[in-house]
């Protein structure tokens, strides 16, 4: 690991796992065989992969039929969503929310442009739905209800069964992006109303380019991805062994760790936060405090710019962001802080700082020792931090009324 970074950004991208490292090194050295081979050399190539579509399948409380392998969250979020359209021809309506990841927002911008109606649900000041607003959106023509389980900015968690049981009650199918919430918090698809759910490798501590996705036994499924019969003829292409055997691994090192670090980082979580909240003013939590990944804390800075915070801590080896990796750098203030409608002066200063099981008392201990000078020098830079700041904001509080 590179001992000068204190890395906060795990739910941009996480470590790899030593150990999964160690478990997917044969498949890019020794066992090169293509899985589909008739060979004995390319069977035991697929054995591997087996097995880790069981393991997989455990952290998830599936059964490994019901495990696809993908390349990516986005392939999973796209594939899901065609693949539900494809069940249910004749209906033409999704629901889905404001805050949705980039793969799953603009496909549904391009379903729109091919006659598919979209409902995007609002989400209050603390980044929650509205179920009675679900229901009302509800119809019989209504195909498809996607949503993320947790949203990567603020970490809040939608409450997916009861969105679940509604989707449900209209025959729609229920697909979850859960990227941002498989290893963060418990998950068990045996007693839930979930049709389809994506996860992503490189959030839980596998390598990039990796993921899968879930589909409930029973659920017609269409491909998305045509050719060879891999993946029983459910997603083409001469799969990823090593990355797939890497995800395997991850998932079974997540069964282990995960009691544990859940504790690990919600005490880090809370003692950082706690501490910026009290010791710098003019700062409040984005997000719904109760609802919560533990591993995430989305903070708004007010009068100054998020990316100058970021610049700093930068200075100092500090890895955190602000508003999702995809769209950082655009400076466009994040569409999930702005759908949960808050105030300019807190939209552009907002940071996110997400852990991971293996971040230390000591990375927070020194988060803590350099935010406070940071947001000082960098607020009597701001042009904001004047009376212009009070009148701009009551400004906006106006017209917000
Ligand atoms: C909520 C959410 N969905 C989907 C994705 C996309 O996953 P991937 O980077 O594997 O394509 C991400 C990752 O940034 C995410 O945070
Ligand atoms: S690709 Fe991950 S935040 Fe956009």
């Amino acid at each position: 690991m590179n001992p000068d970074v204190i890395y906060l950004d795990n739910n941009a991208t996480t470590r790899i796992d030593p150990a999964v490292v160690e478990a997917m090194l044969p498949y890019l050295t020794t066992y090169y065989g293509n899985p589909s081979s008739m060979h004995t050399f390319g069977g035991q190539v697929g054995k591997a992969i087996q097995n880790a579509r069981s393991q997989v399948a455990e952290l998830l409380g599936a059964e490994p039929s019901e495990i696809i392998f993908t390349s990516c969250g986005s392939e999973g979020n796209n594939t899901a969503i065609r693949a539900a359209l494809a069940a249910q021809s004749d209906r033409k309506h999704i629901i889905t929310t404001q805050v949705e990841h980039a793969c799953v927002m603009n496909v549904c911008k391009q379903l729109e442009k091919q006659g598919y109606t979209v409902t995007y649900l609002s989400v209050n000041r603390k980044g929650q739905i509205d179920l009675s607003e679900l229901e009302a959106a509800l119809t019989g023509n209504t195909a498809l209800v996607t949503t993320m389980y947790a949203n990567n900015e603020t970490g809040t968690i939608f409450p997916i069964e009861q969105i679940g049981s509604l989707a449900k009650e209209y025959g729609a199918t229920f697909h979850v992006d859960a990227v941002q919430a498989v290893g963060k918090i418990p998950l068990n698809l045996k007693t839930s109303t979930i049709d389809l759910l994506t996860l992503s490798g490189h959030k839980l501590h596998a390598p990039k380019g990796v993921g899968a996705l879930y589909v409930r036994r029973g659920y017609r499924f269409r491909p998305y991805i045509l050719g060879g019969h891999q993946e029983r003829g459910r997603r083409a292409g001469t799969e990823n062994v090593a990355g797939i055997v890497a995800l395997g691994k991850a998932a079974e090192l997540e069964l282990i760790h995960l009691p544990n670090a859940i504790q690990h980082e919600k005490k880090l979580r809370d003692r950082l936060e706690k501490f910026l909240l009290s010791t710098i003013a003019d700062c409040e939590v984005n997000g719904d405090p109760k609802n919560r990944l533990p591993n995430t804390t989305n903070i708004g800075f007010k009068f100054i710019e998020g990316e100058a915070i970021l610049l700093s801590l930068d200075r100092y080896g500090i890895c955190a962001s602000s508003g999702s990796a995809c769209t950082s750098g655009s400076l466009e203030p994040s569409h999930v802080l702005r759908a949960m409608g808050l105030p300019y002066t807190i939209l552009h200063g907002s940071i996110r700082f997400s852990l991971s099981r293996y971040t230390t008392d000591a990375d927070i201990d020194r988060v803590l020792e350099v935010m406070p000078s940071i947001i000082d020098r960098l607020r009597a830079l701001s042009p904001f931090n004047s009376d212009a700041a009070g009148w701009l904001q009551e400004r906006e509080e106006a017209l917000v009324k």
